[in-house]
């Protein structure tokens, strides 16, 4: 828990960080998440990355990375992970099953590490919000008094947070019974440090870029099936899988783009239910 990656910037002051989300790997590569071969869908992603030929510094890996709690599918993770030249950090989401991810992702050379120092301007910290079992998420008091103090340790740090679970709700109601439930808790630790300006989650499986109580919550469309933005019920969406790239900028600013894969070749099965 404690290890610091300590990242030099190869491109000058600004931090460029791709962030890859809600992969969903199985241990055979052939399976299938509501009609979506998730693996191909991590590969068509990466592809599509390397043909940008956009330089980053550090990826983060938002969590649910696996379907099956399969060392194999961490393994298939850190595969596709493998061709960047950047170090990966990661979080788990509430399908991760912690042992098999910290010790696969660990076997393959990618840091268990929650806090990045990024340059001289900018951290970076990783909360696990998982409670095993369940969709839904919840920092314990562990977590809290962590990033209590890291944030007291690197007072004139920004901070960019990342979370799997969304503490603001998305709008998707039958999604946000499976929020962050106390957010609360999240808002009070981070009122004291207006250097945390930017949350950075999964888990919805949908692009957000919103206001929570002044900070900027954004989430980010998964590797594979989507969700649709704004329904009651659990509905997919037809639009293609994505990522996205962020900037850290020395005087505090974030920039970010999402990006996503052309054409129609991922849409899941719409009649699906649920998972
Ligand atoms: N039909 C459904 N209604 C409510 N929740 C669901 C349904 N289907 C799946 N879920 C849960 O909602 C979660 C949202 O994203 P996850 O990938 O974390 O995993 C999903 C499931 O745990
Ligand atoms: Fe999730």
């Amino acid at each position: 828990m404690e290890s610091l990656l300590n990242l030099s910037l190869a491109g000058g002051a600004r931090v460029r960080i791709l962030q890859i989300t809600d992969t969903h790997l199985f241990a055979e590569k052939h399976e299938t998440l509501l009609g979506v071969n998730t693996w191909d869908s991590y590969q068509a992603v990466l592809a599509a990355i390397r043909a940008s030929q956009r330089e980053c510094d550090l990826v983060v890996a938002t969590g649910d990375l696996a379907q099956d709690h399969s060392s194999a599918a961490y393994q298939h993770f850190a595969e596709g992970i493998a061709g960047f030249a950047a170090p990966c950090v990661w979080l788990p989401g509430n399908h991760d099953f912690q042992p098999a991810m910290y010790s696969a992702l660990q076997d393959a050379g990618i840091s268990p590490a929650k806090r990045v120092y990024a340059g001289d301007h900018w951290q970076i910290l990783m909360l696990d919000s998982q409670v095993f079992g369940v969709p839904h998420g919840e920092l314990s008091d562990f977590q809290l008094d962590w990033l209590e103090q890291r944030l007291t340790e690197s007072p004139e740090r920004n901070t960019l947070l990342l979370l799997h679970h969304h503490p603001h709700p998305s709008g998707c109601s039958w999604l946000d019974q499976h929020s962050l439930r106390n957010a609360g808790a999240l808002d009070r630790v981070l009122m004291r440090f207006p250097r945390v300006k930017n949350l950075l989650c999964g888990h919805i499986h949908q692009e957000m870029d919103i206001e929570w109580n002044g900070r900027r919550m954004m989430a980010t469309p998964s590797t594979c099936v989507q969700f649709k933005p704004h329904c009651a019920n659990f509905t997919l969406d037809t639009i293609a899988p994505g990522w996205r790239w962020l900037e850290l900028h020395a005087d505090g600013m974030l920039t970010t783009e999402v990006c996503r894969l052309d054409g129609a070749q991922f849409r899941p099965d719409t009649a699906s239910e649920g998972y």
